[in-house]
């Protein structure tokens, strides 16, 4: 049987930080194991600082692992920067085409950039220009056109050379629904049709659970869980109750949810102050009859309450220990690992920039 080797591997990824005299080191990443099988949609997700765009620059080049090693495409990606480069597509949080060219004028000027020759660069730039939809704007300055139209063009503008691996760096950020479900579609259609690799890191978790064949969510620099959604969702047991309170009082909702604790089958996972109480219980409907008048009973002011299917939330909530929306800040200085050995390439303002 002849299997597929995997699009990228990596083993024990670490990446410190230094920033500076007297300041802590960041550590951005501490040993991250990593298999994206290829030809499909990997998502890396997790809230602000947790290590997805650090994970992007190493795979991608644009910054060096302070230990561990990646592979992409079986290449090292320390040993064979430039190996890796012609495997790859790039697209950055930020825009990275001309506002001043036209949309063919950038398509043009990337696949030059990938060394390609004038007569191939203007065909290309034509094809994708088709393919994204984008026929319309190709001879209007990128600077007039939307925010949805300028990011599907970065994406043509990477995929110029027909990388087999293309990374997007949180790709719907500050777009409206439609452009973002536009791009999603884009996305799917990359993956069906060209057979291509999508790294795709995200804080959205929507995005991540309609988008990913697998994906992994990372908090501070490790990997919390990975696997398919469905398969993340149907770790946990029964279904999520969820209690919206109003004005909690912390030392009310904690007595409050004390009898909830002898509810047959009810696991309490997150009590105020945050606004809800959210608990994974097998008898959802039996369970609901007991939670209500316990709460009324301990003066808890509550609005809506619902039971439901565990979503990519209950999961996040169930492996980090606090919702998504919640999570706190990274803070070098409560970890041990904090005063760890320093990497010895400085944080400069260059790394990030888009290839
Ligand atoms: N060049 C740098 N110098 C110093 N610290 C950095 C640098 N780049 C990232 N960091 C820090 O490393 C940690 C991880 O950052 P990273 O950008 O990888 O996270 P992220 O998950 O992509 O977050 P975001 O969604 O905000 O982009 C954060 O604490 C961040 O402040």
């Amino acid at each position: 049987m002849i299997t597929t080797p995997p699009a990228i591997e990596a083993e024990r990824l670490a990446k410190t930080y230094r920033t500076g005299r007297g300041r802590p080191p960041v550590h951005a990443l501490r040993g991250l194991d990593l298999v994206v099988p290829a030809g499909r949609v990997y998502g890396l997700l997790g809230p602000n600082g947790a290590g997805k765009s650090t994970t992007t620059k190493i795979l991608t080049t644009l910054s060096t692992p302070t230990s561990g090693t990646a592979r992409v495409g079986g290449r090292d990606v320390v040993a064979d920067p430039a190996g890796v480069r012609a495997l790859i597509g790039y697209v950055s949080q930020g825009a990275s085409c001309d506002p001043l060219l036209t949309a063919e004028e950038n398509l043009v000027l990337a696949a030059r950039l990938r060394g390609m020759s004038s007569v191939d660069s203007r065909d290309r730039a034509r094809r994708l220009l088709a393919e994204f939809g984008l026929d319309d704007a190709a001879s209007r300055p990128v600077g007039k056109l939307s925010g949805g139209m300028r990011r599907r063009l970065d994406v043509a503008a990477a995929l110029t050379h027909r990388p087999s691996v293309l990374f997007l760096d949180e790709p719907t950020t500050g777009l409206d629904p439609e452009s973002r479900a536009a791009m999603w579609a884009e996305i799917r259609r990359l993956s069906a049709e060209d057979a291509l690799t999508v790294v795709l890191t995200t804080h959205y978790l929507e995005e991540a659970d309609r988008l990913a064949d697998e994906l992994m969510i990372i908090d501070r620099g490790r990997e919390v869980v990975s696997g398919s959604a469905a398969a993340l969702k149907s770790t946990l047991n029964g279904d999520t109750l969820r209690v919206e309170l109003f004005e909690p009082d912390a030392d009310a909702v904690r007595a409050a949810v004390e009898p909830l604790r002898g509810i047959r089958g009810l696991v309490v996972e997150v009590a105020g102050p945050t606004g809800a109480l959210v608990a994974r219980v097998e008898d959802a409907s039996a369970a609901i009859g007991s939670v209500i008048p316990a709460l009324t009973s301990a003066g808890i002011a509550f609005g809506a309450a619902s039971v439901s299917a565990p979503t990519l939330d209950d999961v996040y909530l169930h492996y980090v220990g606090h919702t998504f929306a919640a999570a706190p800040p990274t803070d070098d200085s409560a970890d041990p690992d904090a005063s760890g050995p320093e990497t010895s390439e400085p944080a400069s303002p260059s790394e990030g920039a888009a290839a």
